[in-house]
């Protein structure tokens, strides 16, 4: 397969019947322009990761990132850390994002031992961890999944550890959603998407990516195990959020 990453197209022509949205080679190949593009916030929070794990992570501590895509976290991490100072998994579904993440690794980051496995998170057998980073994947699980996933991450996660979950939220309030909603459609449209992209793209999401609100997530994460969560970023409607584990 080529290396080289294309401007997002994917929703640029009317279709008949919008499939539903899939992790496969075409979305691959544009996916670091979609993303960039799509998701409010999205350089700011991987930013954050190398400076969350320099407070958090002990020295040659254990991170999971979990729905890795292309490793962009991977390789925050290691852009802002030594190479012995944390060992990464980044884990995918998706054969296209983990063979492309692999290459990644190898050709900007080879010094840094970063694994990534092809797995679904959801059965994966967790070894304890220091830190384990869900962004932007917990809400292409089902809702009914998401629990149990949660509770299996905190038993894996050593005392002291965190958990980084950023996602795409719902308001409770109808205006206040509609408002978040509709200046995303903005944001988007300043990037570049059309009004077609936009509306083809929303429907290929329907029933794929299911976003609840941030109670929901805090409620969540507490049912879990944790005692102590926040909403550390927001961004319209996207927002990440930090979970600790007492020590
Ligand atoms: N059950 C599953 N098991 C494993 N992976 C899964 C599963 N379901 C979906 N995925 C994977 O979760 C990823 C979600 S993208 C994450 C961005 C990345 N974190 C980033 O920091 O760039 C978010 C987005 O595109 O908005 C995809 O690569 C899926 O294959
Ligand atoms: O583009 C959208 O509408 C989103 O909600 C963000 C997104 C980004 C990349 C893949 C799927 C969804």
């Amino acid at each position: 397969m080529s290396d080289a990453s294309y401007r997002d197209a994917i929703f640029s022509t009317p279709l008949d019947r919008v499939a539903r949205f899939s992790f496969d080679e075409n979305v691959v190949a544009c996916f670091p322009d979609m993303i960039r593009r799509s998701v409010p916030g999205y350089g700011q929070i991987l930013g954050m990761f190398g400076l969350i794990a320099q407070r958090h992570l002990r020295h040659g501590g254990h991170v999971y990132d979990l729905g890795c895509s292309l490793g962009a976290a991977g390789l925050a991490l290691a852009g802002a850390l030594p190479a012995d100072a944390f060992r990464y998994t980044g884990v995918d579904l998706s054969p296209a994002m983990v063979e492309r993440a692999r290459q990644t690794f190898a050709a900007e980051c080879p010094d840094h031992a970063l694994q990534v496995d092809e797995a679904d998170i959801r059965t994966l057998d967790y070894a304890p961890s220091g830190m384990i980073i869900l962004n932007f994947t917990l809400q292409f699980l089902p809702p009914e999944d998401r629990d149990a996933l949660l509770a299996k991450l905190y038993a894996a996660l050593e005392p002291g550890g965190v958990l980084i979950l950023s996602e795409k939220t719902v308001d409770i309030d109808e205006r206040d959603n509609a408002w978040r909603v509709e200046r995303y459609h903005d944001f988007k449209r300043a990037n570049g998407y059309s009004d077609l992209e936009i509306s083809q793209k929303r429907n290929a999401l329907e029933n794929v990516l299911v976003p609840d609100t941030l109670e929901t997530h805090h409620a969540r994460l507490k049912r879990a195990g944790f005692t102590r969560s926040l909403t550390w970023f927001q961004y319209l409607n996207f927002a990440s959020l930090i979970a600790f584990k007492e020590a």
